[in-house]
């Protein structure tokens, strides 16, 4: 399975500081989240869909790839925009057999399987060594609960084998997604093409990551299935058709947190355009918690515009819903006055790496002061200084790295490539929008 290696996997990027404030507006490409939701449903459509300034990244192409190996076409069509063109998808027959890489993608790992289930053959999926420990059991075993035959030789762990029969029977299940929203997303974006359509009830403790559990519901919505989430904890999906999509994809707002980050830092303002009015996604919070670190946010027609006070904050925040920000506020909370308290997300031990061990880990590395809790870190003032900050193959561990490097002389991120997940362009946004015409320069 592929493991990009590239020289950039053991070069120590030289993370740029700033001595000024910065002043830049950064276009970001597609959501990821979205993307791949709406990779999947043209994929279960009864019609073709256009998707419009998709995200093209790792874990993007990793799920068109996933898509075409299971008999749909996704192709480039029409104008080449500032992201690239537009994806055609053509849903075809499902059918195997088939070999699925997931890469590090937990939306590929998670969202797949019950695709699979629905096709005919053997599908096999594997991807990078840390994909093998990423919580996969929910999801085999609720297939197994709909009466697919899975196939691992690790119990709940990749590799495994879907057995597909070509159609999933369906009905009443349930699920613990206390580790994973995923897994209930995973389930729900199939649960249409099931005979008898989906109950999904969670049992244990709190599901987090509750906006992307809304984004898949409303991409349901629009593609005219019908799902009652009426009650907290119970999905409906009734099953029926899936219609296809023509849709524009929304910058990818937690690819957003280390750029407002650098206004947070380093005074001045950075603006993302096209920031939605209303969304579902997890960066949407970005907007309260710079808020209450001492930023001063504004969401204007023409965008989200983060001005730096001079002021930097701790916080206490329960980032249960928006985990994936955590990297970048730990980051912003090393650097702060004032100490911070990050609670309710355990699940993040899970994600591309032991996020909460790789962030104690590598901000103590340059001298901070970060204690692990169960469910969180405490981060206390401390002053930093340069070295080594590991990525541990994790995209925002190494973006967080950058955002310690602004103020910070002297670190090095090891693997900034990994920034490819999900965002292949990381480092020429951030040296661009650093650079004189736009900033203060960097030194
Ligand atoms: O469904 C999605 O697109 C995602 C759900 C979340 O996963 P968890 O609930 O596992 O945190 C999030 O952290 C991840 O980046 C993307
Ligand atoms: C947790 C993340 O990704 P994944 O979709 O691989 O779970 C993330 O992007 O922060």
């Amino acid at each position: 399975m592929s493991n990009p290696v590239s020289d950039e996997a053991t070069a120590h990027w030289p993370a740029p500081t700033v001595d000024g404030p910065v002043s830049a507006t950064v276009s970001l490409p597609g959501s990821k989240s979205l993307t791949n939701r709406y990779l999947v449903l043209a994929a279960l459509a009864d019609e073709p869909s256009r998707l419009r300034a998709p995200l093209r990244s790792r874990d993007t192409l990793l799920m068109a790839q996933a898509m075409r190996g299971l008999g749909t076409g996704v192709e480039d069509a029409g104008a080449t925009g500032a992201f690239g063109a537009d994806w055609m998808v053509t849903p075809g027959e499902l059918r195997g057999p088939a070999m699925i890489d997931v890469g590090l993608a937990g939306t590929v790992m998670r969202f797949v399987p019950p695709v699979a289930a629905l096709a005919t053959g053997d599908i096999a999926f594997d991807g990078d060594p840390h994909a093998r420990v990423r919580p996969m059991g929910p999801i085999i075993s609720a297939l197994r609960g709909l009466g697919v035959t899975v196939v691992e030789s690790d119990e709940g762990r990749l590799p495994f084998v879907v057995r597909g029969s070509g159609s999933v029977r369906g009905g009443t299940l349930e699920i613990d997604a206390s580790a994973s929203s995923q897994f209930v997303s995973a389930l729900l974006l199939a649960g249409a093409r099931f005979e008898e359509g989906l109950t999904l009830r969670h049992v244990g403790g709190p599901v987090p990551s509750e906006p992307h559990i809304t984004m898949t519901v409303e991409a349901l919505r629009d593609v005219g299935v019908v799902v009652d989430d009426s009650e907290p904890d119970v999905w409906r999906v009734e099953p029926g058709r899936v219609g296809g999509l023509d849709v524009m994809v929304e910058p990818d707002l937690s690819n957003a947190a280390p750029f407002l980050a650098a206004a947070v830092v380093a005074g001045g303002e950075i603006t993302v355009p096209a920031w939605p009015q209303y969304t579902t996604q997890a960066g949407d919070h970005l907007r309260d918690l710079f808020d209450s670190m001492g930023a001063d946010v504004s969401l204007h027609r023409d965008g989200l515009t983060v001005r730096g006070t001079g002021e930097l904050y701790g916080l206490d925040a329960d980032l249960s819903a928006a985990g994936e920000l955590t990297p970048t506020v730990a980051a912003l909370a090393a650097l702060a006055e004032t100490p911070s308290h990050l609670r309710g997300i355990a699940h993040l031990r899970g994600h591309e790496t032991d996020r909460l061990k790789a962030l104690a880990t590598e901000i103590n590395r340059l001298g901070g002061d970060v204690t692990e809790t169960e469910d969180g870190l405490i981060i206390r003032p401390a002053r930093l200084h340069g070295g080594v900050f590991h990525s541990y193959a994790d995209h925002r561990m190494a973006t967080a790295g950058a955002v310690i490097g602004l103020k910070v002389p002297g670190v090095s991120v090891e693997n900034i490539g990994t920034t490819a997940k999900t965002l292949p362009e990381f480092t020429q946004l951030w040296e661009r929008m650093l650079t004189p015409q736009d900033g203060p320069g960097r030194r």
